[in-house]
């Protein structure tokens, strides 16, 4: 594709995948682990504040969700005072990266993107290890942060021109953006590389600076990013990362009548929190704190009776069980039409029990769930279920031997009621629930049952049912006749409706405008 608007850049083309199957580059992954392990594992990690390296301190560990007795690395946990610091830092970098060229922000995203391209199986491998994902989980995941260097070149240069307007012929006007001010960027675990990245170059794309606050599970994905971007040639007071605990960094970032925006991914109960607390106008505040909020899930798949069934078995297979049903995006209710429905849940349930629990290191298809709380509560729902449904496969902890993790075998339940937990509920875990609808369109009314609308899948071959559904599905990523998990920065700008979030959808045509405002200027000459 040519990008007539890139401002003199190359053609866009998606990163490549690796292909694990090629027996030199799954050795080339192994070799990645063993150095991995070799230079990163047992170290402690530092806080960057002002572009300084800070360490000491008190620390916490990052454990090996495949084997939760294995710590990893250590982090510290910032202080009141390194917080007030770190924004303190950030809006003093504020008053000269804001006035910064674009072409300078956006050729420093370029050689970011060929820094991380040369490094990628080290990045797959730090992942696997914090955060349990499999090759190519990992892999798919920094191919993205990839992506989202070379997308964010581009619409950095892409905001920089301004809008045109109606003329008037007494006056020049111009419509311009600029940046904002102090950016919070708070991410979530499951996806510890692309979401952070995604929400802090949207910030300094658009000239502001930032405050980074990682997931505690996973900072060091995180961490090798901002580092990576130091190199690239990005000032280093632009980006301020602090780690450490909740009740330091939580509520207290939030609240900062410093900060200008909050950019936040994460769980409905959080983004919930954030979104009132954001709106408290704090002493010495001089703006309305803007607030992004991607939430949770509830990601139905609906297969009508004149589909294609092995297409959408295999498609509900991988979107569901995929990293353990731990993305936001990851299927968890198929409503099926009832002539089919019988088929198809005896398909799903034969490819889903061939899908084998194992280490994700070893490149297991299914690796563990992120800890051993999060295991308890997926088996809360599980053991409810048992009740309020029909179980048909798995329904218990998996045994991988020595290990200890979250280890889950796939898991689904039939005669799920649209008012159960398991249809209603985000269980981020391997659990699928299956729905009969008497037809199409009564399919597409339960999956319309949901506070949440993220994503969802739709399997028909007939034109009249796949226009209906683009029309009255209620999800901000609507995928006809593929799975509903894997969404391409650039292409399939990312975000939901409803309780899903603000639907800010980031690698899309829109996003910028988040991190910016719009100045009109009027001149008579
Ligand atoms: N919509 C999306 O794009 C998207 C993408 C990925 C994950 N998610 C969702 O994220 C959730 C899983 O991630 P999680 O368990 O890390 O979510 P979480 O909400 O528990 O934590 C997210 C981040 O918020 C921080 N946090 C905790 N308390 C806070 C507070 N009071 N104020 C500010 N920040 C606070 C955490 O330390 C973490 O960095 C799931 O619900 C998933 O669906 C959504
Ligand atoms: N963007 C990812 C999901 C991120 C949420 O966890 C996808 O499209 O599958």
């Amino acid at each position: 594709m040519t990008d007539t608007l890139a401002g003199g850049f190359l053609p866009f083309e998606h990163e490549p995948y690796f292909d694990f199957a090629q027996t030199d580059v799954a050795q080339a992954q192994r070799a990645a682990f063993r150095q991995v392990r070799e230079r990163y594992v047992g170290q402690h990690f530092p806080l960057y504040i002002g572009g300084q390296r800070v360490e000491g301190g008190k620390t916490f560990e990052v454990r090996n969700p495949a084997d939760t007795r294995e710590t990893v690395w250590h982090f510290p946990k910032a202080t009141p005072q390194q917080l007030e610091q770190a924004i303190d830092a950030a809006k003093t970098a504020f008053e000269t990266w804001r006035f910064s060229d674009p072409l300078q922000r956006a050729t420093i995203f370029k050689r970011a993107a060929e820094l991380l391209r040369a490094r990628r199986m080290e990045f797959n491998a730090v992942m696997t290890l914090e955060n349990g994902k499999n090759w190519p989980e990992a892999d798919g995941e920094v191919a993205e942060s990839v992506d989202h260097f070379e997308v964010f070149a581009r619409e950095t240069l892409r905001w920089a021109t301004g809008k045109p307007v109606y003329p008037m012929p007494d006056e020049h006007v111009t419509t311009v953006y600029e940046p904002i001010g102090v950016v919070a960027c708070i991410s979530p675990w499951n996806f510890p590389s692309a979401i952070p990245l995604g929400m802090a170059l949207g910030a300094i794309a658009a000239g502001n600076t930032v405050v980074w606050k990682p997931a505690s599970e996973t900072p060091l994905s995180s961490l090798l990013l901002v580092e990576l971007l130091y190199e690239a040639g990005l000032p280093r007071d632009v980006i301020q990362f602090i780690t450490g605990t909740d009740d330091v960094l939580g509520d207290p970032l939030v609240d900062h009548k410093d900060i200008r925006m909050v950019a936040f991914t994460g769980s409905r109960e959080i983004g919930c929190r954030i979104f009132e607390r954001a709106a408290k106008v704090q002493p010495g505040q001089k703006w309305l704190k803007r607030v992004m909020a991607e939430m949770g899930g509830k990601d139905p798949t609906v297969v009508c009776a004149d589909a294609d069934l092995e297409a959408a078995a295999l498609g509900i297979v991988q979107s569901t069980f995929g990293y353990a049903g731990q993305k936001c995006s990851a299927c968890s209710r198929v409503i099926a039409e009832d002539s089919i429905h019988d088929k198809l849940l005896e398909m799903v349930t034969k490819l889903a029990a061939e899908v084998k629990v194992g280490l994700p290191e070893e490149n297991a298809p299914l690796g563990p769930v992120i800890s051993a709380s999060s295991a308890e509560r997926i088996m809360r729902y599980v053991e409810s279920g048992k009740q309020s449904a029909r179980l048909v496969l798995g329904g218990e902890r998996a045994d991988v031997g020595e290990r200890e993790g979250g280890y889950m075998q796939p898991t689904i339940f039939a005669d799920v009621d649209s008012t159960d937990p398991l249809f209603q509920e985000e269980i981020f875990g391997p659990v699928l629930a299956f729905s009969r609808a008497r037809d199409w369109r009564h399919a597409i009314e339960l999956a319309n049952d949901s506070d949440y609308g993220l994503t969802a899948a739709f399997y028909s071959r007939d034109p009249h049912k796949l226009a209906e559904a683009r029309k009255l599905m209620q999800v901000g990523n609507l995928y006809l006749n593929r799975k509903c998990t894997g969404a391409l920065s650039g292409t399939h700008a990312f975000g939901g409706y409803g309780m899903s979030g603000t639907n800010a959808k980031v690698g899309g045509p829109d996003y910028l405008f988040w991190f910016l405002q719009t100045k009109t200027v009027a001149q008579r000459y």
